[in-house]
């Protein structure tokens, strides 16, 4: 059988990262372990300043001053340079914030071909994939609004699009829905969590809601700097 395809999504093996801050040291994670499989989706559960969006940083390859192994999707990114980290975040990693983080000056269908572009795919083939996806979330009728036209469940359910819009084999979610009302968040986890069932990527989604948490396939609870 083909390795790269049995491997985990993400394996974190004794993961730890330590802050120095004043002449004090906190150790926030002390050796995390965890492995998420392909088309797994595991809920990230720990109340606040436990570590989870540290962890999702570690796993996003965004920074370094970590110890321990993280892999991704069967790579081992320790050894990898600052541009090989960059070229793997491409290519297997989408990522959604608690905040949009769209481009202002570009409309939403734009906000989602623009990662794309950066592949060297060809613009039209961009374009139909924007549209599918954003025609997925309800928001066929949103595509040439920009971000301050559009309602904070709009404005993520865009995110959403744009972070899967490179068929990435994980998405990342810190809070993806903690900026949104109960009712609005309820549809938007949902429509997240069908779309990225229907494409078959795992994800990761830091939250402290255990609500939306039960949703989910796993979950894992990140307490004392470890996953219990
Ligand atoms: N760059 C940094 N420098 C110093 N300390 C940091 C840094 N980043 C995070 N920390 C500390 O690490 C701890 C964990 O922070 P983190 O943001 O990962 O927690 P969290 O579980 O995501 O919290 P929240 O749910 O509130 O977003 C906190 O005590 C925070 O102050």
């Amino acid at each position: 059988m083909n390795d790269a395809v049995t491997d985990p999504v993400v394996r974190l093996t004794n993961v730890t990262r330590s802050f120095a801050q004043g002449g004090v040291t906190i150790d926030v994670l002390r050796g995390v372990n965890l492995a998420v499989n392909p088309g797994e989706i595991v809920a990230l559960l720990g109340p606040s300043g436990s570590g989870k969006s540290t962890m999702l940083q570690a796993i996003g390859l965004l920074e370094g001053g970590f110890g321990g192994r993280i892999e991704i999707a069967g790579i081992d990114a320790s050894k990898l340079g600052k541009d090989q980290r960059a070229a793997v975040r491409r290519d297997h990693i989408g990522f959604v914030y608690q905040f949009h983080h769209l481009l202002p000056d570009f409309n939403a269908l734009e906000n989602v071909v623009l990662p794309q572009l950066i592949t060297g795919k060809p613009r039209v083939e961009c374009e139909e994939r924007a549209k599918e996806l954003l025609g997925a979330l309800g928001l066929g009728q949103r595509l040439e609004h920009r971000p301050s036209k559009l309602s904070g469940g709009e404005q993520q359910r865009v995110a959403v699009a744009r972070a899967l819009a490179n068929r990435p084999r994980l998405v990342l979610a810190d809070e993806p829905t903690g900026n949104l009302d109960e009712a609005t968040a309820d549809v938007v986890l949902g429509q997240f969590l069908s779309l990225v069932r229907g494409e078959g990527s795992a994800a990761l989604v830091a939250t402290h809601n255990e609500r939306l948490a039960r949703q989910m396939d796993r979950v894992v609870r990140l307490h004392d700097g470890v996953l219990a």
